[in-house]
Protein backbone atom coordinates (compact mmCIF):
# COMPACT_ATOMS: atom_id res chain seq x y z
CA UNK A 1 0.00 0.00 0.00
CA UNK A 2 1.65 3.36 -1.01
CA UNK A 3 1.47 6.43 1.20
CA UNK A 4 3.05 9.99 1.08
CA UNK A 5 4.75 11.85 3.68
CA UNK A 6 4.49 15.21 3.63
CA UNK A 7 6.81 18.14 5.63
CA UNK A 8 7.08 21.44 6.16
CA UNK A 9 9.85 24.24 5.15
CA UNK A 10 10.55 26.30 8.39
CA UNK A 11 12.34 29.20 9.53
CA UNK A 12 14.81 29.04 12.60
CA UNK A 13 16.19 31.66 15.23
CA UNK A 14 13.69 34.04 14.29
CA UNK A 15 16.48 36.84 15.28
CA UNK A 16 17.62 35.93 18.71
CA UNK A 17 16.13 32.56 19.16
CA UNK A 18 19.62 31.02 17.76
CA UNK A 19 19.13 27.14 18.12
CA UNK A 20 15.72 27.39 19.77
CA UNK A 21 13.03 29.16 17.92
CA UNK A 22 11.24 27.92 14.92
CA UNK A 23 8.17 28.23 12.43
CA UNK A 24 6.98 25.80 10.09
CA UNK A 25 6.21 27.63 6.67
CA UNK A 26 4.16 26.97 3.47
CA UNK A 27 6.08 24.74 1.52
CA UNK A 28 6.61 21.16 1.36
CA UNK A 29 8.42 18.17 0.80
CA UNK A 30 6.42 15.76 -0.56
CA UNK A 31 7.87 11.92 -0.60
CA UNK A 32 5.56 9.33 -2.55
CA UNK A 33 6.38 5.57 -0.96
CA UNK A 34 5.45 3.34 -3.77
CA UNK A 35 5.91 -0.19 -4.19
CA UNK A 36 9.06 -2.36 -2.35
CA UNK A 37 12.27 -2.86 -4.66
CA UNK A 38 15.60 -4.63 -4.60
CA UNK A 39 17.84 -1.68 -3.97
CA UNK A 40 16.49 1.78 -2.29
CA UNK A 41 15.19 3.99 -5.32
CA UNK A 42 14.63 7.81 -4.75
CA UNK A 43 13.13 9.61 -7.71
CA UNK A 44 13.34 13.33 -7.76
CA UNK A 45 14.34 16.76 -9.48
CA UNK A 46 17.07 18.04 -6.77
CA UNK A 47 20.24 17.52 -8.88
CA UNK A 48 22.73 15.29 -9.07
CA UNK A 49 24.50 15.94 -5.90
CA UNK A 50 21.38 14.56 -4.15
CA UNK A 51 22.06 10.52 -3.94
CA UNK A 52 18.98 8.17 -5.17
CA UNK A 53 19.90 5.20 -3.36
CA UNK A 54 20.45 4.13 0.00
CA UNK A 55 22.88 7.07 0.85
CA UNK A 56 19.81 9.66 0.15
CA UNK A 57 19.33 11.65 3.58
CA UNK A 58 15.95 10.59 3.62
CA UNK A 59 16.59 7.22 3.05
CA UNK A 60 19.81 7.15 5.45
CA UNK A 61 17.83 8.11 8.29
CA UNK A 62 14.87 5.81 8.16
CA UNK A 63 17.97 3.17 8.00
CA UNK A 64 19.42 4.61 10.95
CA UNK A 65 16.20 3.84 13.04
CA UNK A 66 15.27 0.96 11.22
CA UNK A 67 18.30 -0.41 9.72
CA UNK A 68 16.06 -3.88 8.65
CA UNK A 69 13.01 -2.27 6.95
CA UNK A 70 12.84 -3.71 3.35
CA UNK A 71 14.03 -0.98 -0.01
CA UNK A 72 11.66 1.03 -1.79
CA UNK A 73 11.03 2.90 -4.60
CA UNK A 74 10.41 6.59 -3.00
CA UNK A 75 9.44 9.66 -5.08
CA UNK A 76 10.47 13.10 -3.94
CA UNK A 77 8.71 16.38 -4.75
CA UNK A 78 10.28 19.40 -2.85
CA UNK A 79 9.41 22.97 -3.00
CA UNK A 80 11.94 23.67 -0.64
CA UNK A 81 15.09 25.03 -1.62
CA UNK A 82 18.17 23.61 -0.60
CA UNK A 83 20.78 25.12 1.62
CA UNK A 84 18.89 28.25 1.88
CA UNK A 85 18.04 28.66 5.25
CA UNK A 86 14.41 27.09 4.90
CA UNK A 87 15.24 23.75 6.69
CA UNK A 88 15.23 21.47 3.98
CA UNK A 89 17.85 19.01 6.25
CA UNK A 90 15.47 18.94 8.95
CA UNK A 91 12.39 18.55 6.01
CA UNK A 92 14.45 15.01 4.92
CA UNK A 93 15.04 14.01 8.44
CA UNK A 94 11.76 13.71 9.53
CA UNK A 95 10.73 12.28 6.20
CA UNK A 96 12.82 9.30 6.83
CA UNK A 97 11.95 9.20 10.69
CA UNK A 98 7.83 8.69 9.42
CA UNK A 99 9.45 6.44 6.72
CA UNK A 100 11.23 4.44 9.60
CA UNK A 101 7.97 4.54 11.70
CA UNK A 102 6.03 2.92 8.98
CA UNK A 103 7.30 0.70 7.81
CA UNK A 104 8.83 -1.09 10.73
CA UNK A 105 5.37 0.16 12.32
CA UNK A 106 7.64 1.43 16.03
CA UNK A 107 4.34 3.59 16.56
CA UNK A 108 6.86 6.45 17.63
CA UNK A 109 5.27 9.69 19.40
CA UNK A 110 6.03 13.03 18.88
CA UNK A 111 8.10 13.30 21.71
CA UNK A 112 10.59 10.29 20.45
CA UNK A 113 10.41 11.71 16.48
CA UNK A 114 11.42 14.97 17.91
CA UNK A 115 14.08 13.29 19.91
CA UNK A 116 15.75 11.16 17.46
CA UNK A 117 15.48 14.21 15.06
CA UNK A 118 17.27 16.89 17.07
CA UNK A 119 19.91 13.89 17.51
CA UNK A 120 20.37 13.72 13.93
CA UNK A 121 20.15 17.31 13.61
CA UNK A 122 22.34 18.73 15.96
CA UNK A 123 18.95 21.22 17.07
CA UNK A 124 15.54 21.31 17.31
CA UNK A 125 14.59 24.40 15.67
CA UNK A 126 14.18 23.56 12.48
CA UNK A 127 12.79 19.80 13.37
CA UNK A 128 10.34 21.08 16.15
CA UNK A 129 8.36 23.03 14.17
CA UNK A 130 8.47 20.54 10.84
CA UNK A 131 6.87 17.67 13.32
CA UNK A 132 4.49 19.67 15.70
CA UNK A 133 3.84 22.95 12.86
CA UNK A 134 3.34 26.64 13.94
CA UNK A 135 5.47 28.43 16.06
CA UNK A 136 7.72 26.11 18.69
CA UNK A 137 10.25 27.38 21.41
CA UNK A 138 12.87 24.54 21.93
CA UNK A 139 15.95 23.42 24.13
CA UNK A 140 18.48 20.22 23.46
CA UNK A 141 19.69 19.91 27.28
CA UNK A 142 23.54 18.77 28.11
CA UNK A 143 22.04 15.26 28.45
CA UNK A 144 20.41 15.04 24.72
CA UNK A 145 17.09 15.50 26.50
CA UNK A 146 14.49 18.16 23.94
CA UNK A 147 12.05 20.24 25.57
CA UNK A 148 9.63 21.75 22.96
CA UNK A 149 6.80 24.09 23.51
CA UNK A 150 4.45 25.03 20.63
CA UNK A 151 3.07 28.42 20.43
CA UNK A 152 0.53 30.69 17.94
CA UNK A 153 2.53 32.86 15.66
CA UNK A 154 0.42 35.94 14.16
CA UNK A 155 -1.48 35.75 11.37
CA UNK A 156 0.91 37.71 9.38
CA UNK A 157 2.94 37.47 5.71
CA UNK A 158 6.40 36.10 5.60
CA UNK A 159 8.30 37.53 2.50
CA UNK A 160 11.33 35.22 2.09
CA UNK A 161 14.08 36.38 -0.02
CA UNK A 162 15.69 33.46 -1.36
CA UNK A 163 19.40 34.33 -3.12
CA UNK A 164 20.36 32.03 -5.97
CA UNK A 165 23.62 30.93 -3.97
CA UNK A 166 23.87 28.02 -1.69
CA UNK A 167 24.86 28.21 1.77
CA UNK A 168 25.30 25.39 3.97
CA UNK A 169 24.52 25.59 7.62
CA UNK A 170 27.50 23.89 8.49
CA UNK A 171 29.96 26.47 6.59
CA UNK A 172 27.33 29.33 7.94
CA UNK A 173 28.20 28.17 11.87
CA UNK A 174 31.70 27.68 10.96
CA UNK A 175 31.77 31.37 11.07
CA UNK A 176 30.26 31.71 14.43
CA UNK A 177 32.55 32.22 17.84
CA UNK A 178 33.45 29.42 20.58
CA UNK A 179 32.63 31.51 22.97
CA UNK A 180 30.41 34.52 24.14
CA UNK A 181 31.40 37.35 27.09
CA UNK A 182 29.54 36.71 30.28
CA UNK A 183 27.97 40.34 29.83
CA UNK A 184 27.19 39.44 26.19
CA UNK A 185 25.28 36.42 26.69
CA UNK A 186 23.08 37.98 29.63
CA UNK A 187 22.27 40.44 27.18
CA UNK A 188 21.87 38.06 24.15
CA UNK A 189 19.54 35.49 26.27
CA UNK A 190 17.40 38.63 28.15
CA UNK A 191 16.47 39.85 24.38
CA UNK A 192 15.72 36.00 23.61
CA UNK A 193 13.77 35.92 26.67
CA UNK A 194 11.79 38.75 26.01
CA UNK A 195 11.06 37.77 22.05
CA UNK A 196 9.41 34.46 23.37
CA UNK A 197 7.69 36.63 25.96
CA UNK A 198 6.24 38.97 23.41
CA UNK A 199 5.45 36.01 21.15
CA UNK A 200 3.23 33.99 23.34
CA UNK A 201 1.16 36.97 24.93
CA UNK A 202 0.38 38.43 21.11
CA UNK A 203 2.58 41.57 21.26
CA UNK A 204 3.82 42.08 17.86
CA UNK A 205 5.20 45.75 18.02
CA UNK A 206 7.63 44.34 21.05
CA UNK A 207 8.12 40.97 18.92
CA UNK A 208 8.97 43.07 16.28
CA UNK A 209 11.82 44.82 17.66
CA UNK A 210 13.26 41.96 19.66
CA UNK A 211 13.47 39.98 16.72
CA UNK A 212 15.86 42.31 14.68
CA UNK A 213 17.91 42.73 18.19
CA UNK A 214 19.60 39.41 17.63
CA UNK A 215 23.08 39.52 19.84
CA UNK A 216 24.16 35.17 18.64
CA UNK A 217 24.62 34.73 15.52
CA UNK A 218 23.97 37.04 12.60
CA UNK A 219 26.63 40.36 13.11
CA UNK A 220 28.91 37.01 12.53
CA UNK A 221 27.34 36.13 9.67
CA UNK A 222 26.75 39.36 8.27
CA UNK A 223 29.62 39.19 5.95
CA UNK A 224 27.98 36.06 3.79
CA UNK A 225 24.57 37.72 3.88
CA UNK A 226 25.13 41.26 3.05
CA UNK A 227 21.60 41.55 1.90
CA UNK A 228 20.34 41.29 4.96
CA UNK A 229 20.98 44.80 5.97
CA UNK A 230 19.61 46.46 2.53
CA UNK A 231 16.46 44.16 3.40
CA UNK A 232 16.01 45.26 7.26
CA UNK A 233 15.97 48.66 5.98
CA UNK A 234 13.60 48.01 2.86
CA UNK A 235 11.09 46.64 4.95
CA UNK A 236 11.28 49.66 7.46
CA UNK A 237 10.12 51.63 4.47
CA UNK A 238 7.10 49.01 3.70
CA UNK A 239 6.04 48.95 7.44
CA UNK A 240 7.21 45.60 8.18
CA UNK A 241 7.38 44.54 11.71
CA UNK A 242 11.07 42.46 11.53
CA UNK A 243 13.68 41.48 8.90
CA UNK A 244 16.11 38.47 10.42
CA UNK A 245 18.16 35.62 9.20
CA UNK A 246 16.20 32.84 8.10
CA UNK A 247 18.03 29.85 9.70
CA UNK A 248 21.78 29.44 8.48
CA UNK A 249 20.85 31.87 5.75
CA UNK A 250 21.01 33.44 3.21
CA UNK A 251 17.39 33.60 2.92
CA UNK A 252 15.66 36.68 4.64
CA UNK A 253 12.39 37.12 6.21
CA UNK A 254 10.60 39.66 6.36
CA UNK A 255 7.59 39.47 8.89
CA UNK A 256 4.58 41.80 7.36
CA UNK A 257 1.18 42.35 7.08
CA UNK A 258 -0.71 41.44 4.48
CA UNK A 259 -2.11 44.62 2.63
CA UNK A 260 1.86 45.72 2.87
CA UNK A 261 3.31 42.87 0.62
CA UNK A 262 2.99 44.16 -2.56
CA UNK A 263 5.02 47.32 -1.59
CA UNK A 264 7.56 45.53 0.22
CA UNK A 265 8.01 43.56 -2.85
CA UNK A 266 7.91 46.47 -5.36
CA UNK A 267 10.73 48.02 -2.78
CA UNK A 268 13.07 44.72 -3.68
CA UNK A 269 12.48 44.30 -7.11
CA UNK A 270 13.86 48.28 -7.57
CA UNK A 271 16.77 47.36 -5.39
CA UNK A 272 18.37 45.55 -7.78
CA UNK A 273 19.38 42.57 -5.19
CA UNK A 274 19.44 39.09 -6.86
CA UNK A 275 16.75 36.27 -5.60
CA UNK A 276 13.28 34.80 -5.49
CA UNK A 277 10.45 36.46 -3.38
CA UNK A 278 8.43 34.12 -1.90
CA UNK A 279 5.02 35.13 -0.34
CA UNK A 280 4.62 32.59 2.54
CA UNK A 281 2.33 32.09 5.49
CA UNK A 282 2.57 30.16 9.02
CA UNK A 283 1.91 26.06 8.69
CA UNK A 284 -0.16 25.78 11.14
CA UNK A 285 0.28 21.55 10.79
CA UNK A 286 3.65 20.00 10.82
CA UNK A 287 4.18 16.29 8.88
CA UNK A 288 0.82 14.62 7.70
CA UNK A 289 0.64 10.89 6.04
CA UNK A 290 -1.85 10.53 3.48
N1 LIG B 1 14.85 16.25 0.09
C1 LIG B 1 16.11 15.95 0.34
N2 LIG B 1 16.59 14.74 0.05
C2 LIG B 1 17.87 14.44 0.34
N3 LIG B 1 18.75 15.29 0.86
C3 LIG B 1 18.34 16.52 1.16
C4 LIG B 1 16.99 16.91 0.92
N4 LIG B 1 16.87 18.19 1.32
C5 LIG B 1 18.07 18.56 1.79
N5 LIG B 1 18.95 17.58 1.70
C6 LIG B 1 20.38 17.62 2.09
O1 LIG B 1 20.56 18.68 3.01
C7 LIG B 1 21.53 19.63 2.51
C8 LIG B 1 21.16 21.03 2.90
O2 LIG B 1 21.16 21.10 4.31
P1 LIG B 1 21.55 22.42 5.07
O3 LIG B 1 22.92 22.86 4.69
O4 LIG B 1 21.30 22.15 6.52
O5 LIG B 1 20.55 23.52 4.50
P2 LIG B 1 19.01 23.85 4.80
O6 LIG B 1 19.07 25.23 5.36
O7 LIG B 1 18.31 23.81 3.49
O8 LIG B 1 18.53 22.82 5.78
C9 LIG B 1 21.47 19.45 1.00
O9 LIG B 1 22.66 19.87 0.40
C10 LIG B 1 21.26 17.93 0.89
O10 LIG B 1 22.48 17.26 1.08
N1 LIG C 1 19.97 27.53 14.33
C1 LIG C 1 20.51 27.02 13.09
C2 LIG C 1 19.39 26.91 12.09
C3 LIG C 1 19.80 26.33 10.77
O1 LIG C 1 18.67 26.36 9.91
P1 LIG C 1 18.79 26.00 8.35
O2 LIG C 1 17.41 26.18 7.82
O3 LIG C 1 19.76 26.97 7.75
O4 LIG C 1 19.28 24.58 8.29
C4 LIG C 1 21.59 28.00 12.59
O5 LIG C 1 21.31 29.19 12.58
O6 LIG C 1 22.68 27.53 12.26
Amino acid sequence: MSFEIIVPATSANLGPGFDSIGIAVSRYLKVKVEASTASWQVEHQLGKDVPTDERNLIVKTALQIAPAIQPHHLIVDSEIPLARGLGSSSSAIIAGIELADHLAELNLSQLEKLQLATKIEGHPDNVAPAILGDLTVSTYTADQQVFSIKGHFPEMALMAFVPPTELLTTASRSVLPAKLNFSTAVKASSIGNTLVAALFAGDLKQAGQLMEQDQFHEQYRAHLVPHLAKLRTLGHQAGAIATYLSGAGPTTMTVIDLKSCQRFADLVAASGLSGELLQLKVERQGVVIR
